[in-house]
C-alpha cells in the first residue's frame, strides 16, 4: 500500500472525480458513508455525538456524517466553527442537506462550546488534508477545549492541526484523537512515534479512489500488508533438501548474554533455514548445545567474547552478527576482518552496530556490500548522529541507505525498512508486547534465515519484520502484552508462517 502526500491525495480525489464522471459531492458522500460505517461498529446508536466542522471539505464530511448518524438514531449536534462565509461548495451543499431537526451551533468563540457528558463522542471535522498553516486563534482554542473535554474524539481523515507529511509547527494546536479514520490510504504522520498522542488508533476505510491513479503516482513510501507478504513467500519445493535453504552463520552471544545467541538461533531455525551454525565464546558451548540441538555449535578461542572468525567462511550463505557480543576491542577487530573478507550478505545488529558506529575505519568498509542493519532508534543515532524529530530520522534513514547502498531496518512500533533506492516500507504488525529484551535478537534470527533462503534483501527485510510482528500479534491472543517474552514470539513463529501460507477461510 502506497503512502501519498496531502497534495497527492487531493490529486487522487480530483482524478477520481474526473475519470468516474462523479461529482465531488458524491465522493464526499462516499467518504461520509465509509466513516459512518466504522463509527456505527464502534459506538451504539443513541450516543451523544458532537461534530465540529471547519470551513473546508473536511467540515463538509462532518456535516454529511451528522446527517447520516442522525438517520441512524444517534443524538447529533453539529457545530460550525469560525467564519463559514467562504466555506467550500461541498460544505455548503451538505449544510443545506442537514435535516431541520439538526440545528448547528455557530462557534465564534470557544465559550460557545458546552460541557459534554463524560460518555459523549466528539467528531473532529475541523481540518483535513487542506490544512496549510499552524492552527492558532479561535480554531486553536476550540482544539484545546475539545482536548480537555474528556470526550472520546474520533478524527475524520486526520486529527485537525496535524500536518499529514511534514513536521507540524510547535505553535499549532492539534486534536488528540482516540481514533482516526483515514480515507483510502494512511498518512505518513500516522506511522511516526511522535504523533502517538494525536492519532490514537487509526483505521483506513476505502472510498473508491482511482486505483489506476494510486498505482501510477510516484511515491517512495509504502506500508507492507499481509497480501504483500503472502505474495513474496515461496513454497518449499518437493525435491528440495536442507542444502536448498541456505547455511546461516550466527556470530552472537557473550559472557552473560549467551541467551541472545539462543534466541537468534531458535528464531532462525523456526524461519526455515536449511542449516545453522552458531559460533559462541567458549562459555556458551554447553548452553547452545543443550538449548538449540538443531544448530551446529562452534566455539571461539576466547572464553567470553567474539574474537575470531570461523574457518571455511565460504560455506555460509549469510551471516547474522551482533546480539549479545559486547563491545570489546578484540570484537571490533573481528568485525573489521569480517567486513574485509565476507562476500555474502551480513545482517548487522546490536553491538555490531555500536562498534561500527564508533569507528570511521569500519564505516569505510561498508561500501558496496550486501548489508542489512537492524538498529533500534538509539543504535541508529549512534550510526548517523542525533536526529531532531521523526521526519529528520526518516531523512537520515534514506541518506544512510543511499550512501552505503545498504538496507536498514529501523525498529519501532511501525518498523521502517529503508532501501538503497530510497524506498521506505513501514510495517503494520506488532504490538507493545514486543517492548521487552530479546525480541530484537529474534528479529535478527528471522531476517538471517530469510536471506539464507535466497530471498532478496528487500524481501527478507519486509517479510521478516512482518512475520516478527505477526507472531507477537498471535501471541497476544493467549499471552497478552504484559507477559509476552521474546521466547513467546519464537513459539508463535510457526502459527505466523502458517497464517501466511495457509490463510484461514
Ligand atoms: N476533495 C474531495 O473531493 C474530497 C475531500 N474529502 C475531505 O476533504 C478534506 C480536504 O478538504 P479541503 O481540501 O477543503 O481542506 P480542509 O482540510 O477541509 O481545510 C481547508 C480549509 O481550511 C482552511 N485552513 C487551512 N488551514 C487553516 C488553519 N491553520 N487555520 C485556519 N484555517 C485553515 C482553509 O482556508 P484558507 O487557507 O483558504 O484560509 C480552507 O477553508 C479531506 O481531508 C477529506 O476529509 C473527502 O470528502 C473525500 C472527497
Ligand atoms: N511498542 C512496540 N510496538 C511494536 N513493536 C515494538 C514495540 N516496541 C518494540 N517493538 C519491536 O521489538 C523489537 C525490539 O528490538 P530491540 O530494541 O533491538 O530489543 P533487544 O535488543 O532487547 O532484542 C523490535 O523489532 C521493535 O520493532
Ligand atoms: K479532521
Amino acid at each position: 500500500m502506497k503512502i501519498l502526500t496531502a497534495a497527492q491525495t487531493r490529486e487522487a480525489d480530483a482524478y477520481t472525480i474526473r475519470e468516474e464522471g462523479i461529482s465531488s459531492t458524491d465522493l464526499m458522500e462516499r467518504a461520509a458513508k465509509a466513516f459512518t460505517g466504522w463509527f456505527e461498529n464502534k459506538f451504539q446508536p443513541g450516543a451523544e455525538v458532537h461534530i465540529f466542522c471547519g470551513p473546508g471539505n473536511n467540515g463538509g464530511d462532518g456535516l454529511a456524517v451528522a446527517r447520516l448518524l442522525h438517520e441512524r438514531k444517534y443524538k447529533v449536534q453539529p457545530y460550525l466553527v469560525g467564519d463559514i462565509s467562504k466555506a467550500s461548495d461541498d460544505f455548503n451543499v451538505n449544510l443545506k442537506r442537514l435535516p431541520q431537526a439538526l440545528s448547528p451551533i455557530h462557534v465564534e468563540q470557544e465559550s460557545a462550546i458546552p460541557e459534554f457528558n463524560s460518555d459523549a463522542c466528539v467528531i473532529d471535522a475541523l481540518f483535513g488534508t487542506g490544512l496549510n498553516r499552524a492552527v492558532t486563534g479561535l480554531y486553536g482554542q476550540v482544539i484545546e477545549k475539545l482536548n480537555s473535554s474528556g470526550a472520546t474524539i474520533t478524527a475524520i481523515d486526520i486529527p485537525s492541526g496535524l500536518y499529514a507529511d511534514s513536521q507540524t509547527p510547535d505553535e499549532g494546536a492539534v486534536i488528540r484523537a482516540s481514533y482516526t479514520i483515514s480515507f483510502e490510504l494512511p498518512k505518513l504522520a500516522f506511522l511516526l512515534p511522535q504523533h502517538e498522542p494525536y492519532v490514537g488508533e487509526w483505521h483506513v476505510v476505502p472510498i473508491g479512489l482511482s486505483q489506476q491513479f494510486i498505482a501510477e503516482v510516484k511515491s517512495d513510501l509504502y506500508c507492507t500488508q499481509q497480501e504483500d507478504v503472502q505474495q513474496l513467500l515461496k513454497p518449499r519445493r518437493k525435491f528440495s533438501h536442507k542444502g536448498t535453504y541456505g547455511h546461516a552463520l550466527l556470530l552472537c552471544g557473550g559472557y552473560g548474554k549467551i541467551g541472545a545467541a539462543v534466541l537468534a538461533a531458535r528464531a532462525c531455525l523456526r524461519s526455515g533455514i536449511g542449516l545453522l551454525t552458531v559460533q559462541v565464546p567458549q562459555a556458551g558451548y554447553p548452553i547452545l548445545q543443550t538449548a538449540v540441538p538443531e544448530a551446529m555449535t562452534l566455539t571461539d578461542k576466547n572464553r567470553k567474547h567474539l574474537s575470531e572468525l570461523p574457518q571455511e567462511m565460504e560455506k555460509y550463505s549469510v551471516i547474522g552478527i551482533g546480539p549479545g557480543i559486547g563491545t570489546e576491542r578484540v570484537t571490533k577487530t573481528t568485525i573489521g576482518q569480517l567486513l574485509a573478507t565476507a562476500s555474502f550478505p551480513i545482517v548487522i545488529d546490536a553491538d555490531a552496530i555500536n562498534l561500527i558506529a564508533s569507528s570511521e575505519k569500519l564505516k569505510g568498509q561498508l561500501y558496496k556490500r550486501k548489508l542489512i542493519f537492524t538498529p533500534h532508534p538509539k543504535e541508529f543515532e549512534r550510526l548517523v548522529g542525533k536526529v531532531k524529530n521523526d521526519y529528520d530520522r526518516l531523512q537520515h534513514l534514506r541518506e544512510f541507505c543511499l550512501e552505503y547502498g545498504c538496507y536498514v531496518i529501523l525498529k519501532g512500533s511501525h518498523t521502517a525498512v529503508g532501501t538503497p533506492e530510497g524506498k521506505v516500507y513501514f510495517n503494520t504488525t506488532g504490538n507493545p508486547g514486543l517492548a521487552t529484551g530479546g525480541t530484537g535478537d529474534v528479529l535478527t534470527g528471522i531476517i538471517t534465515a530469510l536471506v539464507g533462503q535466497q530471498y532478496t534483501l528487500e524481501e527478507a527485510c519486509r517479510i521478516g519484520v512482518f512475520v516478527h510482528g505477526l507472531a507477537a500479534d498471535l501471541a497476544l491472543q493467549t499471552i497478552g502484552e504484559i507477559s509476552m517474552t521474546a521466547s513467546d514470539v519464537i513459539d508463535s513463529l510457526p502459527s505466523a508462517f502458517l497464517h501466511l501460507t495457509q490463510p484461514l477461510p
